[in-house]
């Protein structure tokens, strides 16, 4: 299945391009990782479950992958255009509690969103606090050439690289939208690389730098932990469709200038030869987003009774540069549909392994790795895995491999699932499961006598206590709570 050249749509060009490797045999991806000052929405795990599948893929395709996701614990502002407060210090003010245990609280919370997931673990986590001597001497390095100090910091002047924002394809003339109020800079796109800690104030973040007491500015730290962990250029550099915007244009500047701008081609000089980027998770109201306020995070949905893995079932069901709008019902059928297929998974678990090269699987196998090969359409490689499941008289053990390698890119752990888990008590319920049961036979024996009176008043009090009876469900579920 996997003999299908890799294509991926690079942002940079956009343009689907062949994956080659840097370094024969290795892939090595960066992904900006999340600002842990808040809980993460689905929104942003909809990013780590696409960067997921392109590491699977990456690994399904037999490259040796180190994966780097990073921990923004400092440095982001509440403004992604350089303004504003740092989102950290904002939250632990807030909350009257240190940076450093904010920190602590939604990494965690979001690890348990990782780990629920399905999201394989990165090589590595990087945390920015933890390089702030190789940020210093990164800055230390093109700042004579490429950076003018003001008072509030150390600031990037965007004119001394070639093509700034081709990225972002952003026109970066005044008046275009990402201007802030920082009074000096000489160019609107200019940002700071170090912000300095204003005079007779102390922050719970600074360290001592060359250019004051102070901390680093978000894009740096990006820049900095993508060379010191995969070397440049790396080969691919991943994120949210707003990172295209302003904060990769920026990382790509630094890089830039780190490489020494000239002779370089864009592909080496840019950091990473490959960027990309998911799509938004969108509400009726618009983007999801930490800073609205209000926004859902996984563990809602499994307090509703949604399986975590139906998030994933959803996310793969749309391709990662499309726009996807989250809703229930949306929800409820990407649970459904995960349902059935852990169902018909089910008769596999116990058989011997075969080989998956069985001539029945041919053409789907093809399918399968087209549709991945084909920057990575979830979509159709999900279509392949139910025609898979479905094809008949084929022996159970061929069949469970064939299931088992595509599930291995798609990450939904097919194997380790039972409809039984897929099953979530919602935290509201008062009903236990047992005395559910007891009522269903309490019912079955009414209905056996012909007693639609008793039948129907045991199906209304369940009602009442939020469990819908479903009869004749053709999945075999007599009842959902
Ligand atoms: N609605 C969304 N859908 C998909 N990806 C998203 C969405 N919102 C943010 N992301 C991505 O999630 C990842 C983590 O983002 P981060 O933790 O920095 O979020 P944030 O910018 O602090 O929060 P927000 O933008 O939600 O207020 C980034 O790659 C970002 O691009
Ligand atoms: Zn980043």
């Amino acid at each position: 299945m996997t003999q299908t050249p890799l294509k991926l749509f690079n942002s940079l060009t956009r343009e689907l391009e062949e994956f080659t490797p840097v370094h024969e045999g290795e892939a090595r991806v960066y992904s900006c990782g999340p600002t842990v000052y808040n809980y993460p929405h689905i929104g942003n795990m909809r990013a780590y479950v696409f960067a997921d599948v392109l590491g699977r893929t990456l690994s399904w395709k037999g490259y040796d992958l180190t994966h780097i996701i990073n921990i923004t614990d400092v440095g982001h502002l509440t403004d992604d255009g350089d303004a504003g407060e740092d989102k950290m210090e904002k939250m632990a003010a807030q909350k009257a509690q240190s940076i450093w245990d904010i920190a602590k609280h939604y990494t965690e919370a979001y690890w348990a969103d990782v780990k629920a997931l399905n999201i394989r673990e990165p090589a590595k986590w990087s945390v920015a606090t933890d390089y702030i001597e190789e940020m210093v001497d990164f800055a230390k390095g093109i700042a004579d050439q490429h950076c003018y100090e003001l008072d509030s910091g150390l600031y990037f002047d965007v004119s001394t690289v070639a093509d700034y924002g081709r990225l972002a394809r952003a026109v970066t003339e005044e008046g275009e939208g990402r201007i802030d109020t920082v009074a000096g800079k000489r160019n609107a796109a200019d940002f700071a690389i170090w912000r300095k800690t204003p005079a007779g104030e102390t922050r719970q973040m600074e360290w001592d730098s060359p250019w004051g007491k102070g901390a680093p500015g978000w894009h740096l730290e990006c820049s900095v932990m993508g060379e010191k962990l995969l070397g440049f250029p790396f080969d691919i550099h991943t994120g949210g469709i707003d990172h295209r915007e302003i904060h990769h244009p920026n990382e790509i500047a630094q890089n830039q200038a780190f490489c020494g701008c000239g002779g370089l081609s864009e592909a080496t000089n840019s950091g990473a030869k490959i960027w990309m980027h998911n799509n938004f998770l969108v509400e009726r109201s618009g983007k999801m987003s930490k800073s609205s306020g209000e926004f859902l995070r996984l563990q809602l949905l499994m307090d509703r009774g949604y399986h975590p893995l139906a998030y994933r079932m959803m996310c793969l069901q749309a391709h990662y540069r499309r726009e996807l709008e989250f809703s229930w019902e949306g929800l409820g059928a990407a649970l459904t549909r995960l349902k059935r297929i852990v169902m018909a998974v089910g008769p596999l678990k116990d058989a011997a392994s075969g080989a998956p090269d069985h001539p029945k699987f041919a053409p789907i196998g093809e399918k399968f790795a087209a549709a991945m090969a084909d920057d990575l359409n979830t979509p159709i490689a999900l279509v392949a895995l139910e025609e898979a499941l479905a094809v008949k008289k084929v022996d159970a053990g061929i069949k469970r491999a064939v299931i088992a390698e595509m599930d291995a890119v798609l990450g939904l752990g097919l194997f380790d699932l039972s409809r039984a888990d897929l099953r979530l008590r919602p935290e509201g319920a008062t009903i236990t499961e047992e005395e559910i049961e007891a009522e269903l036979i309490r019912r079955k024996q009414a209905r056996m006598t012909k007693d639609f009176a008793t039948s129907d008043a045991i199906r209304e009090s369940l009602g009442e206590k939020g469990v819908e009876v479903m009869d004749g469900d053709p999945l075999g579920w007599d009842w959902k709570l």
